[in-house]
């Protein structure tokens, strides 16, 4: 007897499980009509799951007497329409990842978790038909019930804020409908509201600005490539096509990087956008918030997105324009499970929906640059500082054979003085935080390593233990060396906890703000942080990378940028690209406002011909030398890479593993021009949390020739038991 001809259509369900497929459910009893994008509780190896149900189908590979019935249906409607299966259909696909982990990362963890969606609608009260056919002094006995009751009659409907300003509380709503004289109404999902925002008069657009917004074309596909200097007001061009979209009747979405900047934006858009819509996605959010975000875009109630990465993945019903800022940002890729990049996934997203999609940066990535400058992309400029601001003054401080204060040549240290007695703001960029990288014994050469990575314990003096950066891992400080328990144990190198404490020591008269992950791991510290440099106070900034990106502080007019040789001699090919980055965007923080900014570059090596060129004419130039260079080099972008990622507890397992993928894939495909093979080699660090971790490295002429290559090797793979061991594939891998 065939099964699909007596009940219902099976259901094709994407469960969130490592494998590389999708499973076929029987509808639940009694089930009503089910379609794709809802979500269902299936049993899926002796346990419970949530899934989402991708298709509905006649039949099945899987035997009659195997297919298991789904227990519930969890969705009315679907939460995920047609577009955005397909899109997360294409990156399952693409990054050849699990098409249950790449659906259960598009929703919220409070959805995936199975909770109802219409928990964060918006909730009213009215009046039941007996509640109405009281007189209007029926409850007169009951003053606040009949106050209640008053207004109902007069407004018909009432929510929570309505409540709250009338001063009437839920035990007296709870009294009535406990009575069946009122009852509770749901509506739809509106955004968590935003911190209150000072609107701000547009300024007028400059000539480049305006060229650059009358590029983009509305209403069909095309990528653009703002590639707009430090301070050029890219921002405002973002705000103007936003504008637009809105007018339109449309949604737009704007994607922001990681780090700690997503406040700043959503002031600006909210200072600009008034009374409209405004949902944010972003990890400093509880998940409450987060899905009551997601909902009220996917229902149209929110008209402008702002998010990390995983907000590419919000359904927007009228989607009309997308923008992804600073889209160099290594934090659109996202490192484990679904190795995905934000912004190819973006760019995807606006090919499918037909609109149009910026990226933003004053430093682009490679690979943009390359697309831009062969056609593929459009090419927008803006070469000039917005309004009265100038470009800043670089030059470089050598430090070899220097007597150095604690990490501070003395001429930086004299500068720094000088701007703080100026009444200025001074921001000081360390690429490490912590007290100092390491702590090594001086009579035996010890030195603080991590037990479990191959990496060295950073101190931090504050917190009196030593930590691992990679695993977490975390001792107390210790005060002899434990091989020949000796006292003479030193702390080496600077990081940027000793860096303030020095600061702190010599220029006390200002506030010392450090801003690094340790100083801003709650929600709004960064904020708190910045008031006094907001206010426009003098004082000194010290920091990592999280005060390199998209910070506007018009009296910061010095930045000192303490040890620029780290990324010089990185052996990731993508180094030089990355040290470029974070130097012009450190730099790029220094003279925004009206007063003058100067760039201190500290160096062993000032003659080190890529700091020479990125200094004198600019990343712009930096980075069109670097395209070149990979061309010779055959490397991205001029080919497309992958890599086949191993770990595992005992070194031999996962190198051997490696081993017979190569094996598998020469068979399949022997080594040639188009397509090479590297491998298996230790990854940089080779060794983390107790995992030895290898690589096997595919580099083809084009993408293509990489999917049909892997598909196979995946399904090779998945059939195949290989103990000890955890494979991934990293498909356009931007870290070795
Ligand atoms: N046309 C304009 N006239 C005057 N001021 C402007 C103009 N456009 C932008 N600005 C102002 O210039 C400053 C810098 O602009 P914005 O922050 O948009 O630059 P950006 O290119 O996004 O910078 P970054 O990439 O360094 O983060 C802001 O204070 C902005 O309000
Ligand atoms: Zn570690």
């Amino acid at each position: 007897m065939n099964v699909a001809s007596t009940r219902d259509r099976l259901l094709r369900v994407a469960v969130p499980v490592p494998l590389r497929r999708l499973f076929d459910y029987l509808p639940p009893e009694n089930a009503g009509p089910v379609q794709p994008g809802v979500r269902v509780r299936v049993p899926f190896a002796r346990r419970e799951v949530i899934g989402v149900v991708v298709d509905l189908v006649d039949s099945s590979e899987t035997p009659a007497h195997q297919l298991k019935a789904a227990s519930e249906v969890i969705d009315q409607s679907p939460l995920l329409p047609a577009d955005s299966l397909e899109l997360l259909q294409w990156v399952s696909a693409y990054y050849q990842a699990p098409p249950g982990e790449a659906l259960a990362g598009a929703l919220p963890v409070a959805l995936r978790g199975g909770k109802a969606a219409d928990s964060w609608a918006s909730r009213a009260w009215r009046l039941t038909t007996e509640g109405k056919g009281l007189p209007r002094d029926g409850l007169a006995r009951a003053p606040r019930q009949q106050a209640l009751l008053q207004l109902l009659l007069d407004a018909g409907q009432i929510g929570k804020s309505g409540l709250d300003s009338a001063g009437i509380t839920t035990a007296t709503v709870k009294a009535l409908k406990d009575k069946g004289l009122v009852e509770e109404v749901r509506g739809g999902v509106e955004p968590p509201p935003l911190p209150a925002a000072q609107p701000a008069p547009p300024p007028e657009l400059n000539d480049e600005q305006r060229t650059a917004l009358e590029a983009v074309a509305f209403g069909r596909f095309s990528v653009a490539l703002l590639e707009g200097t430090t301070g050029s007001g890219k921002t405002e061009v973002y705000l103007r096509l936003i504008e637009q979209a809105l007018a339109r009747g449309e949604q737009a979405l704007l994607l922001v990087p990681e780090i700690g900047l997503t406040p700043q934006t959503l002031r600006r858009i909210a200072a600009r956008f008034e009374g409209v819509g405004i949902a944010a996605l972003h990890s400093g959010l509880s998940d409450g918030e987060r899905a009551q975000g997601w909902l009220a875009a996917a229902s149209g109630s929110a008209r402008i997105l702002v998010g990390t990465r995983s907000a590419v993945f919000t359904p927007l019903p009228e989607l009309g324009l997308v923008i992804v800022d600073e889209e160099h940002d290594q934090s659109f890729k996202q490192q484990d499970g679904v190795r995905y990049h934000g912004r190819d996934v973006a760019i995807k997203l606006a090919h499918r929906r037909q609109v149009p999609v910026l990226l933003g940066s004053a430093t682009p990535a490679l690979e943009s640059l390359h697309n831009a400058l062969s056609g593929r992309y459009q090419l927008l400029q803006l070469t000039q500082r917005a309004g009265a601001a100038r470009p800043p003054q670089i030059s470089l401080v050598p430090t070899r054979g220097i007597a150095m204060v604690e990490g501070f040549a003395p001429d930086t240290l004299r500068h720094i003085d000088e701007t703080l007695t100026r009444g200025e703001q001074v921001l000081v960029f360390i690429n490490r935080r912590g007290f100092a990288p390491t702590l090594a014994c001086e009579d035996c050469g010890w030195m603080a390593d991590c037990p479990h990575c191959s990496s060295h314990l950073t101190l931090h003096r504050g917190r009196r233990h030593l930590r691992c950066h990679h695993c977490d891992f975390v001792q107390p400080q210790p005060h002899q060396c434990p091989q020949c328990f000796s006292a003479a144990i030193t702390a080496l190198g600077a990081g940027t906890e000793r860096s303030e404490l020095m600061l702190q020591q010599r220029f006390g008269q200002v506030p010392v703000i450090r801003i690094d992950r340790d100083t801003t791991s709650s929600k709004q510290a960064m904020e708190e942080l910045l008031r006094p440099a907001n206010a426009g106070k003098p004082c000194l900034l010290v920091g990592t990378q999280m005060l390199a990106k998209g910070h506007h502080l018009p009296r910061v007019t010095l930045v000192v940028i303490q040890d620029a040789d780290g990324g010089l001699f990185s052996a990731d090919f993508r180094g030089a690209e990355r040290t470029g980055q974070l130097l012009e965007q450190v730099a790029g923080r220094a003279g925004r406002g009206e007063l003058a900014g100067k760039v201190l570059v500290q160096t062993r090596y000032p003659e080190h011909p890529l700091l020479q060129l990125l200094l004198s004419r600019g990343y712009g130039a930096y980075a069109r030398h670097l395209l070149s260079e990979r061309q010779l080099t055959g490397l991205p972008p001029h080919t497309a890479m992958a890599l086949i990622r191993a770990d595992s507890e005992e070194p031999q397992r996962g190198e051997q593993f490696l081993q017979s993928c190569r094996q598998q894939l020469e068979y399949w495909q022997p080594p040639a021009t188009e397509l090479q093979y590297l491998g298996p080699v230790p990854a940089l660090l080779e060794r983390k949390s107790g995992r030895f971790r290898f690589y096997l490295q595919l580099t083809a002429a084009d993408r293509v020739r990489l999917q049909k290559l892997l598909a196979p090797f995946c399904q090779w793979a998945e059939g195949n038991r290989f103990p000890g061991v955890r494979w991934s594939i990293d498909m356009d891998a931007q870290d070795l």
